[in-house]
């Protein structure tokens, strides 16, 4: 029986959520025993989230995990009224309104003690309820990369902000993410940009308060990104003061039950030739409209290449989340019918890890949300990133330019955010990425590398591993270094 309990506070976006559960549950089997996990779960600000969280939690409550888990959840806030400078604006104030369900949730949980409270990256505004349960160590789960990390704790500088903000008044120019080498204005994230600068002072806040954290838990590795997170580590984010301690724990990816039946796309796969397929999908949110369908079409049409598309239309009103397409609606007539044989355009939500799993895939053009980038090197696909927004043009520039496991779109480094993709781009990128030239075979080879590397980080021995061990070793023994 578990003589203590992890109390997690995750953010209802699902890349988030299923990404901290998963390392939750790697967690407990750490602690062998010794520890259970407490989710308390915030009802999502929209009916569409709350029921794919619903979903993932009865999913997860139902299944024989054989792990001590249990799911809790927190009374329902009204969400703070609009006229808000940024989405995380509206994060912060939500997640703010659970601080009184959180401490009555956590008194309730007596005489179980609390021996950690993890919060996502988004729901720092909850780490300082823990400050009363005075012992309790408290980490921030941060799902994305450790440069966005980086960049994140760098921000509330003064010498930063007025570097930056100058500089994202302009489209030239280079920013400094420690640890990488300058990135181009044009691979800053998304969400940081030149017409998102009113976001500045919300991101720079959460960077602020991941400060007062224990410790970051954050879901990439030593192989993947050394240079950033010793960049942390060494203390050049935040000079003079030492930065929390960084777990890299990952790639910490969610695997989802097989399904009996293999999935249409699957079974597509089954009777393509080898390392023959180049697969397109942009996420939980990415769709692209008419104009730009046509292109892609075209592209992959001319490329000559085999392809998986996951086509998705346009999002209801109110929602973020896209429709299933209509195929005769949305594609160039006859497209069907001429790359009937050699291309699947499928118009819902697909089975991605178990496609990137397949051995007919040979190239991803992804947008490059960080679970995909991971699933992506975990199989050891090479990509070619199409970045749409957060913070996935510096995921993109990592994978190009730090990695080498990309082959960039012709005129992505000239761009602005949200650029068009031209088919003639989209067809060079593609021959590239399925071998046609020097910068595609080397992506395939370092991606090949890199499935080696993340294999062996997670493995007994591998940094990760270890990384785990350290963590759970200063949560069972209370045995946690003060926030800086
Ligand atoms: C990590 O930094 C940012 C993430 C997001 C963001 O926003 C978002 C909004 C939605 O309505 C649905 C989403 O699915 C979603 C996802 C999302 O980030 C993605 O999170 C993943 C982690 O689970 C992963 O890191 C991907 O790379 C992210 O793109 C938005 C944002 O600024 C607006 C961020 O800075
Ligand atoms: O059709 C789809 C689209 C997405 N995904 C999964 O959804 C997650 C997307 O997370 P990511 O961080 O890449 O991007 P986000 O959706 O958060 O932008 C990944 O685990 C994908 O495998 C999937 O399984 N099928």
């Amino acid at each position: 029986m578990a003589a203590g309990t992890i109390v997690f506070i995750p953010c209802w976006e699902s890349g988030h959520f299923m990404s901290m559960i998963t390392a939750g549950k790697r967690m407990l089997e750490a602690a062998a025993g010794a520890l259970s996990l407490t989710v308390l779960v915030m009802r999502a600000p929209t009916a569409a989230k709350a029921s794919e969280v619903e979903g993932h939690v009865r999913r997860e409550a139902a299944s024989a995990s054989g792990l001590d888990i249990r799911f809790l959840n927190l009374p329902a806030v009204e969400p703070p009224a609009g006229g808000f400078v940024a989405p995380e604006e509206f994060n912060f104030r939500y997640t703010q309104l659970h601080a009184p369900h959180v401490e009555e949730a956590i008194a309730g949980l007596e005489p179980t003690p609390v021996a950690a409270l993890v919060v996502d990256l988004f729901c720092t505004p909850l780490l300082d309820v823990a400050a009363d349960l005075a012992a309790v160590p408290r980490y921030v789960y941060f799902a994305s990369t450790a440069a966005f990390l980086a960049l994140m704790l760098r921000l509330p500088l003064p010498e930063s902000r007025d570097d930056l903000a100058a500089k994202l008044r302009g489209t030239e120019g280079t920013a400094h993410v420690p640890g990488l080498p300058p990135v181009p204005l044009r691979y800053m994230p998304a969400c940081l940009s030149r017409d998102k600068i009113g976001n500045y002072e919300w991101f720079a806040d959460y960077g602020r308060r991941f400060m007062d954290a224990h410790g970051i838990i954050i879901n990439s590795s030593v192989e993947l990104e050394g240079g950033v997170l010793d960049a942390i580590s060494d203390g050049r984010c935040v000079p003079g003061r030492p930065a929390p301690a960084v777990h890299a724990i990952g790639p910490v990816i969610w695997f989802a039950a097989r399904e009996q039946q293999p999935h249409v796309c699957v079974q597509w796969l089954d009777a393509q030739p080898a390392g023959s397929v180049v697969f397109l999908c942009f996420g939980s949110k990415g769709f692209v409209d008419t104009a730009q369908v046509a292109e892609v079409a075209a592209g992959l049409e001319q490329s000559g290449h085999r392809f998986l598309w996951v086509l998705r239309g346009t999002p209801a009103a109110g929602s973020s989340h896209p429709t299933d397409a209509d195929l005769d609606v949305m594609l160039p007539g006859g497209f069907l019918a001429r790359t009937q044989g050699r291309g699947l355009v499928w118009p819902a939500w697909a089975p991605q890890k178990e496609v990137l799993a397949h051995s007919a895939v040979g190239g991803f053009v992804t947008h490059c949300g960080w679970n995909s980038a991971l699933e992506s090197l975990w199989f050891g696909v090479p990509m070619v990133p199409w970045p749409l927004y957060g913070e996935q043009h510096l995921n993109a520039f990592e994978l190009v330019r730090e990695m080498g496991v990309a082959v960039r779109l012709k005129d992505m480094e000239a761009s602005e955010v949200g650029y068009f993709v031209e088919a003639a781009e989209l067809e060079l990128a593609v021959r590239g990425l399925m071998g046609g030239t020097e910068e595609g075979r080397k992506a395939r080879e370092k991606a090949a590398e890199m499935k080696a590397a993340c294999r062996k980080a997670v493995e007994e021995g591998g940094s990760s591993h270890a990384a785990m061990r350290k963590l759970m070793g200063e949560i069972t023994t209370g045995g946690v270094a003060p926030p800086p």
